[in-house]
């Protein structure tokens, strides 16, 4: 896709999230006004970070697309399978998809840690558990060699300390535009401790 088409479909899916937002509460009500700077501009940055990969792509936790939306649209030469519980969103997503022709994207209407693994090359997840939880969501679906980002708020490092205890793994983390003290983490070599 090039810049401009790629602009004007995150613009289409932004418009989408505004018009279904009150109906549904995919963000925050109070920061459904920058949409784009606070939530697909963030999303964005996963995108640039993650460029080199390649692959099959998973997106748990989806809620109403951020990121796994985003990537979908940025990166049409990758499949991207989106996990989520709630009914509704996965209503939300699928029509997501038709409008936007994002015919590189699926949707799974299931609980993480109940639908069979899922062999992902890459895995995301944004605003879903904390870091000792999601890494079991994380070795539950990521292949062997694999790649996970997670997008992580402030108490990030605190979080990675946890995971410690009983998780080893390489972390890179990528610190976020959008908050300063916010990060991608990247994930790879993941074992139990
Ligand atoms: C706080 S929202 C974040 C959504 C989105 N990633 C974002 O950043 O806006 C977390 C989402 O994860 C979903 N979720 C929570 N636990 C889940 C589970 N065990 N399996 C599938 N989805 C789950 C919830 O329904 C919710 O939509």
């Amino acid at each position: 896709m090039n810049v401009s088409r790629e602009t004007e479909v995150l613009e289409q899916y932004a418009a989408l999230i505004r018009k279904w937002n009150p109906a549904i509460n995919l963000v925050a009500p109070s920061t459904l006004e920058q949409v784009k700077s606070r939530h697909i501009d963030d999303c964005l940055q996963l995108v640039d970070v993650s460029r080199s990969s390649s692959g099959n792509w998973v997106d748990i936790g989806s809620g109403g697309g951020l990121p796994g939306i985003v990537v979908a649209i940025c990166r049409p030469d990758m499949r991207v399978h989106l996990v989520e519980s709630d009914r509704r969103k996965c209503s939300f997503l699928r029509n997501a998809g038709r409008e936007l022709k994002l015919t590189n994207l699926n949707v799974s209407t299931e609980r993480i840690e109940s639908i069979n693994p899922l062999k992902a090359d890459h895995i995301s997840a944004r605003a879903l558990a904390p870091l000792p939880l999601l890494l079991s969501y994380v070795d539950r679906h990521l292949v062997s060699g694999g790649r996970a980002w997670l997008m992580k708020g402030r108490n990030w490092r605190t979080e990675v300390e946890a995971a410690r205890e009983t998780w080893r793994f390489d972390v890179t983390s990528h610190p976020s535009v959008t908050d300063s003290e916010a990060a991608i983490l990247e994930i790879s070599e993941l074992r139990h401790a």
